[in-house]
This record gives C-alpha cells, sequence and structure tokens, in this order.
C-alpha cells in the first residue's frame, strides 16, 4: 500500500508509530478526521499477517470512527489504534503504560477505549498515564465494559431492520445466525434468547460457542457453514470483510444487523445486497452504543442518559432506511449521506475565528 496516497484519498490526518523495546510494544495509532472533535476509538490487539496488514486495518478502522461518531451525533471525529500482538500471550503492564504515554503525548487529539483484545483492565492500565482513555473501571466513576451496552443498540438496530424486512420489530421465533459468540455476541444473545429467538451460533472457539448452546439453546455449527443457514437474520459479530464475494452467494438471510466493524468487504458488496432485497443495517450505525456509552464518560458518566441515547439506535436505522428508499441508494450509501452531512455542516458551522490560547494572538493577549 502506498501510504500516502491512500491517507490522501480517504482524507487521513495522522498516522503514528509507537514503539517500545522493552515491553514489545508495536501500536498504531490512525487519526481519520477531528472535525467534530477529538478522535475517539478503540485499541485492536490482534496477531496481524503482516505490518501492511496492521496498518491498513487500523486506517479503516479509525474512518469507521469517524463515520460512527458523526450519525450517533457525537461530538467526536475518528481515530483508532492496532497493537500488534496476541492478547493471549504478549501483554503485560509496561506495554500499556508505555502506549498511554503516547496518547498523553497526542495531548487531546486522540482518546481510547477497548476493541478486540483488550479489556477494561488494560484501560486502567493505560489511564495511569494519561486522562485520554474512556471504558475504564467502574471504581473510577466510569462506563466499564462497553460491550453489553453495543449489544443492546444492536439488538434495538435490528428489531428497526426487522420491521422494514418482515413488517413487525418482533423478533418472536425468527431464526438468526450469529458469526462470532465473543463480548458483544453473547450479550446480545441474551437479549435474542429472551425475546424467543432460535439461535444458530458460531465461533473459532469452542469454549464460547459451548456456553451459547449451554445457556441459550443455540445450535452450533462450523464456521465456514454460518453463511448458509436458512435464517431471517445473519448478525456478522466477528470481525470485518465477511460480506464479500464469496459469502453473498451462500446468505440466506432477509437482513444483515451485527455488530462487527467495516463488514463489507468493499462498498459495492453493499450494492450487491441490496439488489438482492436484503435489508442491510450499517455496521457503524447499528454498532454505535458503545462509543455512545464511553464517550458520556467525558460529560461525567450517567448510565441512564447514555442507555437513552442508545436506543436512538432504533430509530437511526429507521432514518437510514427511510431515506435509502426515498433516493433509491444503498442503506450503507444513505448512512455514508448522513455522517458526510453532519461533518460539512459543522465544518462550515465551526469555522469563524475563535479566541483561544492558541493562534497568532495568543503572545499578545495573555
Ligand atoms: N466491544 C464493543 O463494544 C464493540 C463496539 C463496536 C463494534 N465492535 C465490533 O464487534 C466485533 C466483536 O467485538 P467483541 O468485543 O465482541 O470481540 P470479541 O473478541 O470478544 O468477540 C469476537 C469473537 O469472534 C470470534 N471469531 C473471530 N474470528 C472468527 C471467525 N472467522 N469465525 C467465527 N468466529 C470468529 C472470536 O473467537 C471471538 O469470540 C468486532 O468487530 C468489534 O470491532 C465491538
Ligand atoms: C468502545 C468504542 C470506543 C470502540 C468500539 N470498539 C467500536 O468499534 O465502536
Amino acid at each position: 500500500m502506498e501510504i500516502f496516497s491512500y491517507m490522501e484519498q480517504y482524507d487521513y490526518e495522522q498516522l503514528l508509530f509507537c514503539q517500545d523495546k522493552q515491553s514489545g510494544l508495536k501500536a498504531i495509532i490512525a487519526i481519520h478526521d477531528t472535525t467534530l472533535g477529538p478522535a475517539l476509538g478503540g485499541t485492536r490487539m490482534w496477531t496481524y499477517d503482516s505490518e501492511a496488514a496492521a496498518i491498513e486495518d487500523a486506517l479503516r478502522l479509525a474512518r469507521g470512527m469517524t463515520y460512527k461518531n458523526a450519525a450517533a451525533g457525537l461530538n467526536l471525529g475518528g481515530g483508532k489504534t492496532v497493537i500488534i500482538g496476541d492478547p493471549k500471550k504478549d501483554k503485560n503492564e509496561e506495554m500499556f503504560r508505555a502506549f498511554g504515554r503516547y496518547i498523553q503525548g497526542l495531548n487531546g487529539r486522540y482518546i481510547t477505549a477497548e476493541d478486540v483484545g483488550t479489556t477494561v483492565e488494560d484501560m486502567d492500565i493505560i489511564h495511569e498515564e494519561t486522562d485520554y482513555v474512556t471504558g475504564i473501571s467502574p471504581a473510577f466513576g466510569s462506563s466499564g465494559n462497553p460491550s453489553p451496552v453495543t449489544a443492546y443498540g444492536v439488538y434495538k438496530g435490528m428489531k428497526a431492520a426487522c420491521k422494514e424486512a418482515f413488517g413487525t420489530d418482533s423478533l418472536e421465533g425468527k431464526v438468526v445466525a450469529v458469526q462470532g459468540v465473543g463480548n458483544v455476541a453473547y450479550n446480545l444473545c441474551k437479549h435474542l434468547h429472551a425475546e424467543g429467538v432460535k439461535l444458530v451460533v458460531t465461533d473459532i472457539n469452542e469454549e464460547a460457542v459451548r456456553r451459547a448452546v449451554d445457556e441459550f439453546g443455540a445450535k452450533a455449527v462450523d464456521p465456514k457453514d454460518i453463511y448458509e443457514v436458512s435464517c431471517h437474520v445473519y448478525a456478522p459479530c466477528a470481525l470485518g470483510a465477511t460480506i464479500n464475494d464469496e459469502t453473498i452467494p451462500k446468505i440466506k438471510a432477509k437482513v444483515i444487523a451485527g455488530a462487527a466493524n467495516n463488514q463489507l468487504k468493499e462498498a459495492y458488496h453493499g450494492d450487491k445486497i441490496h439488489e438482492m432485497g436484503i435489508i442491510y443495517a450499517p455496521d457503524y450505525v447499528i454498532n454505535a452504543g458503545g462509543v455512545i456509552n464511553v464517550a458520556d464518560e467525558l460529560y461525567g458518566y450517567n448510565s441512564e442518559r447514555a442507555l437513552k441515547k442508545v436506543e436512538g439506535i432504533y430509530s437511526s436505522i429507521e432514518r437510514v432506511i427511510e431515506i435509502a428508499k426515498r433516493d433509491n441508494i444503498p442503506t450503507y450509501v444513505a448512512a455514508d449521506r448522513l455522517a458526510e452531512e453532519r461533518i460539512e455542516r459543522m465544518r462550515k458551522s465551526r469555522s469563524q475565528f475563535l479566541q483561544n490560547s492558541h493562534h497568532i494572538l495568543s503572545r499578545r493577549f495573555k
């Protein structure tokens, strides 16, 4: 990948490489756009096949956060970190302390939180070095693990998408195929099971599958068979790019609604599923519950206020579907428009000069 041309193509602001030999930290912080405010996005720890793959993931995820935060009505820009390593083997305290110091060095341009492979405990260690971290322990008056709240938002968004596809938002008796039953999807399955959904699940982690089978009576299938499951809803809740040339012909669901980031491998895959009449709940709209929840910490965390906002994901999905139908466009395009229009409106309305401490007059008028 030609990094500068890629950054130019999608208008990225900054890409940082953070290395700490002692702890083994190899982190990449990508800041996409800070028009709306500081970039907020989680830290993913993953064993990437190559450094290029890690850079690409950081960049794609950071841009996703710009759109997610904008569409959710947050006054936050988009950024993301990836740490190269195995979260089960390679973590240590010094690593997250070193990483926290790099975040502190950005002086508020980037705020982090959890993502795949990182936990509340990791955020607490980062917090030893910087205040620019969210999703830390409730003991600090913070919001803790965002996953259950993300799951609640996905559940609400799935109901809105089903209303469009099946004429009712009741999920009772529906079959939902859940790919990846980790932190978010386990909690999603709880809501679905409580509403009488028949669950079909898969995961590469056998223990995660067993838990869903035992607790929710889910049927387990092999990871490669999840696309072909005869179901009403396909819920991608593992990693990204699972909607692609290979999987689309296998999908039997009428609705795609799940937690994973960057579900469409390429934009044209969104066009393909639209042509097939599938109702796609755009990933960054339906999975915004976690970021809405951690962002509330910046105002002094109030869980009731945050959950109320997360419930709004139902109407956000309704709105995206409405725009898509009105303008005869796929839902992913409708969501992008919503986000881009908000960023542009704010860019214009915030463009006038404002007296603060970082401008040409700051030394003269102290
Ligand atoms: N945690 C949050 O609050 C949050 C918020 C927004 C978006 N997301 C996104 O949702 C997704 C899940 O997040 P999470 O926090 O639950 O992560 P997680 O790591 O707890 O869960 C992911 C699960 O997917 C499984 N998995 C990985 N590859 C798989 C494959 N090929 N087939 C089947 N299963 C596979 C893993 O074993 C794991 O159990 C991620 O894409 C994440 O970026 C998470
Ligand atoms: C909790 C959030 C800041 C990050 C979350 N992993 C997301 O992708 O939205």
